[in-house]
């Protein structure tokens, strides 16, 4: 995504995926993810996340196309490693692509992108990604082995999988939220250290986002499941507003 003024100013990059559920539901055209892109992007977001699935069951390849030929934030495209999305990332070239773990039976990411097992063929894998011109991310879950394998084959991010921080505290289980926040807080800093820069996201909430908004390590949160949600309830330009807001609350250290 495009360089903050503010250096130390968080970006928030929004997934409009559960537009297009909402969508599919019924089939047609309503809503339309990338009209909801467009006033996430003039809502203040950085920038614009979407998953393409294999099975296509939320976003499909003609709301990339769209938001490639109106959107001006930055589009980050989430894809599974597959010869398919290798093709269409390379013909849309986006300004980010992020290489997430994909499962048909699952009903949304499990967990993080095995790179340590796999890293000879991801560096191949993203080689022409790379000189395509698009910023490569891992999503990855917070695991040293993870972490040096994904700074080894040369992507440049790493996203965090936050499901299971996010996860534990929407269920209560305190003990476990702070084992997970500090598996985040400790690999935020091991990949910074490296060199990579980091981002974090998924199952992020009100509620769940000022712990981690408040690493400073930590350069661009990506939130969209909940967004939508609230989207329904106060609209999408507020629902932003107050995120940010949280973000930046916990970013200066000021109370949410
Ligand atoms: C990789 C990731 O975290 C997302 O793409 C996201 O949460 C929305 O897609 P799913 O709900 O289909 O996983
Ligand atoms: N990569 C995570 C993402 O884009 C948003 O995840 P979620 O907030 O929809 O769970």
């Amino acid at each position: 995504m495009a360089e903050n003024k503010a250096q130390n100013r968080l970006r928030l990059g929004v997934n409009i995926d559960h537009v297009a559920t909402v969508r599919n539901a019924r089939g047609g055209d309503n809503p339309d993810p990338v009209r909801a892109a467009l006033l996430a992007q003039n809502a203040g977001a950085d920038g614009i996340t979407a998953h393409l699935r294999e099975d296509r069951r939320h976003i499909i390849d003609s709301d990339i196309e769209g938001m490639m030929q109106v959107l001006q934030a930055p589009l980050n495209f989430e894809m599974a490693a597959t010869e398919e999305m290798q093709a269409i990332a390379l013909r849309h070239k986006p300004h980010a692509i992020c290489l997430v773990p994909e499962k048909r039976e699952e009903r949304t990411t499990e967990g993080g992108l095995d790179v340590a097992g796999n890293d000879n063929a991801l560096a191949e894998y993203i080689t022409p990604l790379r000189e395509a011109g698009s910023r490569v991310s891992m999503f990855i879950a917070a695991d040293k082995a993870q972490v040096e394998a994904s700074h080894r084959i040369g992507a440049p991010v790493i996203e965090l999988h936050a499901g299971a921080y996010a996860d534990a505290w929407a269920e209560g289980r305190w003990d476990e939220r702070d084992a997970e926040l500090a598996k985040i807080t400790e690999m935020a800093a091991y990949a910074h250290d490296l060199g990579l820069e980091v981002h974090v996201g998924h199952g992020l909430t009100y509620d769940s986002v000022g712990p981690i908004a408040a690493l400073p390590q930590v350069m661009e949160l990506n939130i969209g499941h909940f967004l939508i949600g609230e989207a329904l309830f106060v609209g999408l330009p507020a629902a932003i507003a107050e995120m940010r807001r949280r973000m930046d609350a916990a970013r200066s250290g000021a109370e949410a």
